[in-house]
């Protein structure tokens, strides 16, 4: 995938105005934001998992229909952080259901973004953590284990490091290298 690393991108005044809630004061100056095009597409185009506006820093992790990488960092403590999880875009199968979110709610984290599917939409809808995936599906993934955890990926047309700082609110996804404050 051809992948634009983070640029300075000449914001609109009305994704200013509409995500100003979350980063309110910032587009005085310039910031490398990068933004993820088209990311709520297909399914979950119109639904906002849980938490509409969420932010954090950012945890990586590279699957291919395969979630036990994706629950072993779930069941960590999140301090506030976002998991990030390309998942390759797969349309086959969910790589994230509800018991990984709800424990990811209850060890603090603050969202999880999945490059790929997820499942039990309706029990993930009743976490207090922000979601975001391309769209969900009922089976379940593989469970071998396999994947590369703190790897930059690649994501709906942009490039994403591990520690990196990620705002979502219902316009979109923005990351940044650093973090956003007012
Ligand atoms: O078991 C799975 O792989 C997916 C699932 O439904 C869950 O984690 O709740
Ligand atoms: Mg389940």
């Amino acid at each position: 995938m051809n992948c634009k690393s983070s640029f300075n991108r000449n914001i609109s005044s009305d994704f200013e105005r509409r995500i100003s809630n979350l980063l309110t004061g910032i587009f005085s100056e310039l910031h490398p934001i990068t933004i993820l095009d088209n990311f709520t597409g297909w399914g979950l185009q119109d639904m906002y998992l849980s938490e509409e506006v969420f932010s954090g820093q950012i945890v990586t992790l590279k699957v291919f229909e395969d979630n036990v990488l994706v629950r072993d960092f779930l069941e960590e403590k999140g301090n506030g952080r976002v998991l990030v999880v390309d998942g390759g875009a797969s349309l086959r199968c969910a790589i994230l259901g509800g018991n990984p979110v709800q424990q990811a709610q209850n060890n603090g984290w603050a969202g999880i973004v999945i490059n790929g599917c997820i499942r039990d939409v309706d029990e993930i809808n009743g976490c207090d953590i922000g979601v975001r995936a391309l769209a969900s599906h009922p089976m379940k993934a593989n469970k071998k284990g396999i994947g590369e955890k703190f790897v930059p990926v690649c994501m709906a047309g942009t490039r994403i490091c591990n520690g990196e700082w990620l705002y979502a609110d219902t316009d979109g996804i923005l990351v940044s290298p650093t973090e956003l404050s007012n």
